[in-house]
């Protein structure tokens, strides 16, 4: 029996995950739940799982959750960053799913690092932010990472088909994630300037939450994951690729230095990944209906476009200046896209705060944690000034 502690349980890796969880329940058990203030949420995870620990991010939030618990639950309820790094790290769980959005992930993903856990990665930012560091610590402290994110489970499965983990070690040539385009692949560039939030979070072929789904969008999301591959595969910059693929069936493909092409494919369903991650390496029912492809009928590919997509070359751009510059990306990212799910940007306006916040921030140091979370707020404060000038002019 696994005990399973899921940080970022209300969100939508967080629902997958107890849904795969629920399916089994002779295999696993839920240790302890994280939120930020869903507190409606929450009280209803609580009740059907039971875990021992529920933590609210939000202190506030975690109050109300307490007075919310039915007598008699087994839950205790904690808050704030120590909550969240005991349920990352705390006795009770072998496993931490890492499924907070953001940032803001960071710190307690490295806790499960550091308590040398298993540790399924889907909060992509961590790896962004803090990738060398992030590896480092996982080496130091044998915690076994596995990725969640669906490209990357998907680049994971074709090189252990073939013998190795690390794609140096294995005899790999190539990555290629692929990415759906989003919801603009095909919109009238003019016209994406005045697109909503609604339609920037309509994901054709996906269900997620909403600063992801912008992601997708602007294509920063398969920005985020290149650096992510890089990190979690032990690959340059310059071997990791980018396809188009608008069907989201086919999610990675590795190819190797005798012209063998491995590609993994499955239903676009987060509850596959999750499930091969959770019982790896055996395998697990997750709920997916089988993939039909006669029913499918065709898989397309196309290159992507860097003037349709700016944000996938700012993002390539700063994995290859190195140092603190994807921290900056990710800082300048994450502000401009709430400013954007808010109301107060422009949906081309992201990719034009990010260009200008890391053109006043030129790459330095990443020796450490404080390195990299100073360049992250100073990004975050320069794309903060950068919305509030975009919204003067
Ligand atoms: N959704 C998907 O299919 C995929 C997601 N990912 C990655 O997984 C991560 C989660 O994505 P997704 O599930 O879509 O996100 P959601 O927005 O659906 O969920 C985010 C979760 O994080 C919690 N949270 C938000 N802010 C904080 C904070 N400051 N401190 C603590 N907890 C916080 C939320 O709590 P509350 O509900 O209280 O706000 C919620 O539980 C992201 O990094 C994303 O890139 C990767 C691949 C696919
Ligand atoms: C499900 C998943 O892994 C997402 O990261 C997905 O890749 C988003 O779709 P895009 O390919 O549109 O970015
Ligand atoms: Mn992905």
């Amino acid at each position: 029996m696994r005990s399973i502690s899921i940080l970022g349980a209300t969100g939508s890796i967080g629902g997958s995950t107890l849904d795969v969880i629920a399916r089994h329940p002779d295999r696993y058990r839920v240790e302890a739940l994280t939120a930020n203030r869903d507190v409606d949420a929450m009280a209803a995870l609580c009740a059907r799982f039971r875990p021992a620990l529920a933590v609210m991010a939000d202190a506030g939030a975690a109050r109300a959750l307490a007075a919310r618990l039915e007598p008699g639950s087994p839950t205790r309820v904690a808050a704030g960053a120590e909550g969240l790094a005991e349920a990352a790290a705390g006795g009770g769980a072998d496993t931490v799913v890492a499924a907070i959005v953001g940032a803001a992930g960071l710190a307690p993903t490295l806790a499960a690092v550091r308590a040398g856990r298993r540790v399924l990665l889907a909060n992509k930012e961590a790896l962004v932010v803090a990738g060398a560091l992030f590896m480092a610590e996982v080496a130091a402290h044998g915690a076994e990472l596995l990725p969640v994110d669906s490209e990357h489970n998907g680049v994971f499965q074709c090189l252990y088909a073939s013998g190795g983990a690390v794609a140096g070690a294995a005899g790999v040539e190539r990555i290629l994630l692929t990415a759906s385009g989003g919801p603009f692949r095909e919109r009238a560039p003019e016209t994406l300037g005045a697109v909503t939030p609604e339609e920037a979070c309509a994901h054709p072929t996906w269900s997620m939450g909403r600063k992801i789904s912008v992601d997708s969008a602007t294509m920063m999301n398969k920005g985020l994951e290149v650096i992510e591959a890089c990190w979690l595969f032990a690959m340059e910059p310059d071997r990791v690729g980018v396809v188009i693929h608008p069907q989201s069936l086919v999610h990675a493909l590795v190819r190797y230095r005798d012209g063998s092409v491995l590609a993994q494919l499955g239903q676009p369903d987060m509850r596959t990944p999750i499930a091969q991650a959770l019982a790896w390496p055996e395998r697990i029912d997750s709920g997916v209906a089988p993939l039909d492809l006669m029913a499918v009928g065709r898989l397309d590919f196309e290159a992507p476009d860097l003037r349709r997509f700016p944000c996938l070359g700012l993002a390539e751009a700063a994995l290859r200046a190195g140092g603190s510059a994807p921290a900056a990306l990710n800082g300048a990212n994450e502000v401009a896209v709430a400013a954007f799910l808010e109301g107060r940007l422009g949906f081309t306006g992201i990719a034009a705060v990010i260009e200008t916040t890391l053109e006043a921030m030129p790459a330095g140091a990443a020796d450490s944690l404080d390195d990299l979370l100073a360049a992250e707020g100073e990004a975050r404060r320069l794309a903060g000034a950068a919305v509030a000038r975009q919204r003067r002019d």
